[in-house]
């Protein structure tokens, strides 16, 4: 795959929000979209903004890509600031938005070579590029179709290749597999991977896919109501929750003979009895489970049945929140698009 312009790996940010804030006022009530964000990614980062809808990921994004201006607090991208340097922030990013208007006439090459001299280059470099790209993410069969004739799975590759054409150093992907199949999903997702590995580049992107965020993303920031409120690799953050470990035995008696053992899996152990059956919830207890089998085995006590649950980031979203990430993704946000909606201006009047 072809490189990105080349950047050094330093320790600047690529991506640094001081208090970065939102505010739109919906029918006479303020809708606090982005409230007060702190963020740093570093250079050559890959991290998935995980939550719900109406948390804020798209409003976060369309800031930092300078397509609209924050109510206050800072951003700073690739080193320059979203409101003062608006130019050399789009210069050095690639952004790909919701669902790019359908309906281009053009064919797939074309929109390409379209798009790099939108970015200023020349003629031949353009479609140089284009072929680059077209080879890269394996776009040959869409590279002479119509764009309005390709499915959603073609349609978001070339999207993404529209992204790359002026080799950013930073990309943005606005929900890039929201309306796809699982199959087209997971091709996007290993070209996301793939991307990012062959090209050292950052790339941010925005989904409500708790597996994608888990599969995809070395760090998961976790967005609800318009403020960061978990941080990590999705590990760790599962990490900090219980596995669920229910084991069924022969009967009552043996159950309670082995509690004391299964109590001692995994940290803070929290241990019910119901019958033959133990139910576990303890910190790092999958690690154990073999081991615990193994004892209980010796001590004739062997369990008819194991089942081991280890948390989801729902989970870790349901712990913060006291809300599924599921859930809340089922309500109305609090804002909506339309008439009657208008930007809040820095003192709070509606612009
Ligand atoms: N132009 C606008 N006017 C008024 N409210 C808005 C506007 N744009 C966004 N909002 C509100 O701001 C909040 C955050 O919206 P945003 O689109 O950033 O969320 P999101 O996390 O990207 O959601 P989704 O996953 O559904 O795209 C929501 O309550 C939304 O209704």
């Amino acid at each position: 795959m072809t490189p990105t312009t080349p950047h050094s790996r330093t320790d600047r940010a690529a991506i640094r929000t001081r208090g970065l804030t939102k505010r739109y006022t919906s029918h006479g009530a303020v809708v606090h979209a982005v409230d007060g964000l702190d963020l740093e990614v570093g250079q050559g980062e890959l991290v998935a903004f995980l939550g719900p809808n109406g948390a804020g990921k798209t409003t976060t994004l369309r800031m930092l890509t300078t397509l609209i201006p924050p109510t206050a607090g800072s951003a700073t991208v690739a080193g320059f600031d979203v409101v003062a340097e608006q130019r050399q922030v789009r210069r050095s990013i690639g952004y790909v938005g919701q669902g790019n208007g359908a309906g281009h006439q053009q064919l797939g090459r074309d929109e390409l070579i379209s798009q790099g001299r939108a970015y200023g280059l020349g003629r031949r470099r353009a479609h140089e590029r284009a072929d680059e790209l077209i080879a890269d993410l394996d776009l040959t069969a869409v590279a002479r179709r119509k764009v309005s004739s390709l499915s959603g799975g073609q349609r978001r590759r070339l999207d993404i290749a529209m992204g790359l054409v002026h080799l950013p150093r930073i990309l943005f992907l606005d929900e890039p597999s929201t309306g796809l199949d699982p199959q087209n999903r997971a091709n996007l997702q290993g070209l996301v991977e793939r991307l990012h590995a062959e090209t050292g580049s950052t790339v941010v992107l925005t989904t409500h896919y708790l597996e994608e965020a888990d599969a995809l993303a070395e760090r998961v920031v976790v967005i609800d109501r318009g403020r960061v409120i978990a941080d990590d690799t999705a590990s760790r953050l599962k990490g900090g929750l219980g596995d669920h470990v229910v084991l069924t035995f022969t009967d009552a008696d043996a159950a309670t003979q082995a509690a004391p053992r299964v109590a001692t899996a995994g940290e803070d152990a929290e241990l019910t009895q119901d019958g033959a059956v133990l139910r576990l919830l303890a910190r790092g207890a999958h690690t154990e489970v073999p081991g615990l089998l193994v004892d209980l085995d010796r001590q004739r006590l062997a369990a008819r049945s194991v089942e081991v649950t280890r948390p989801t980031l729902d989970d870790v979203f349901l712990q913060i929140t006291g809300r599924s990430l599921r859930e809340a993704n089922e309500e109305t946000p609090d804002g909506t698009d339309g008439p009657g909606t208008h930007e809040t201006t820095k003192d709070g009047v509606a612009a």
